[in-house]
């Protein structure tokens, strides 16, 4: 297959035909993140999670990933500290993955390429009211991405990738409560890189302070295998299309620096 060959990279392909022109375009995501060219900034604080799992209610195939959805109409679920002057509200989760396990992240670092990558994102509500006003804003949007590798399985997902059978189709939405998000973060959520960027799906708004981990976690194959079960046509159209390679390509860095909270 495509996967197995040595020249994988030229076999991978996005999900979507790119816009041409996109708001901006200087600050576009994802990005390769250069190691060596990070520049450490030891003002970045600790990263403060602080979750509510009753806050949980719904998971969902919006056609591009699936998303588990946080109620986010009080300060119940938020994310602080960091590179954040503000305090964010999580309002969801989804991943971005590869038909196989040799691409699929959405950023890489010095050129790796991940499996797989998980976005909590959230919006900044001391600013503004709703998520929709926030991701217009520069400072609207802060999004926690964790790199994915295969190894051992991950007990806390399980109860997600069971659901995942029942929103196979695009459009299909099922009752999702107490999960804690939390629970997918790796052990370390101190050591990061940081740096202004946008959505990766349209309307790729340039509105996201982007905070990625430098640890990853680990799932097993058979649980990635279930996020490739999943379908990116609804359940009526007639040719059904697999959902792999939902990601985009990195972007230019367009004199962008990225921070590090560690050396
Ligand atoms: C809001 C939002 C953020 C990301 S990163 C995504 O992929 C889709 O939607
Ligand atoms: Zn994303």
């Amino acid at each position: 297959t495509a996967c197995s060959s040595k020249f994988v990279l030229s076999q991978m392909h996005p999900m979507w035909q790119e816009p041409l022109a996109v708001p901006g375009g200087d600050r576009q995501s994802p990005i390769d993140i250069a190691v060596r060219k990070s520049v450490f900034d030891s003002k970045l604080k600790p990263l403060i999670t602080d979750y509510d799992p009753k806050t949980c209610q719904q998971i969902w195939n919006n056609g591009y990933s699936f998303l588990v959805e946080y109620d986010d109409t009080t300060d119940k679920s938020t994310l602080k500290g960091g590179p954040l002057e503000d305090k964010f509200r999580l309002c969801q989760f989804h991943f971005h993955w590869g038909e196989c396990n040799s691409w699929g992240s959405e950023h890489t670092v010095d050129r790796k390429l991940f499996p797989a990558e998980l976005h909590l994102v959230h919006w900044n509500a001391d600013k503004y009211s709703l998520f929709e006003e926030a991701v217009v804003e520069d400072n609207g949007l802060a999004v926690l991405g964790v790199f994915l590798k295969i190894g051992k399985r991950h007990e806390g997902l399980q109860k997600l990738v069971d659901a995942l059978p029942t929103i196979r189709h695009k459009g299909s939405v099922v009752e999702f409560t107490k999960f804690d998000p939390a629970c997918l973060l790796p052990p370390n959520i101190d050591n990061y890189w940081t740096y202004h960027g946008s959505l990766t799906t349209p309307p790729l708004t340039e509105s996201v302070t982007w905070i990625v981990m430098k640890q990853h976690i680990e799932v097993s194959h058979d649980q990635l295998a279930v996020f490739r079960s999943l379908l990116f046509t609804a359940a009526e159209e007639e040719v059904q299309k697999s959902m792999v390679n939902n990601f985009r390509e990195t972007q230019p860095l367009r004199g962008r620096t990225v921070r590090s909270s560690f050396t």
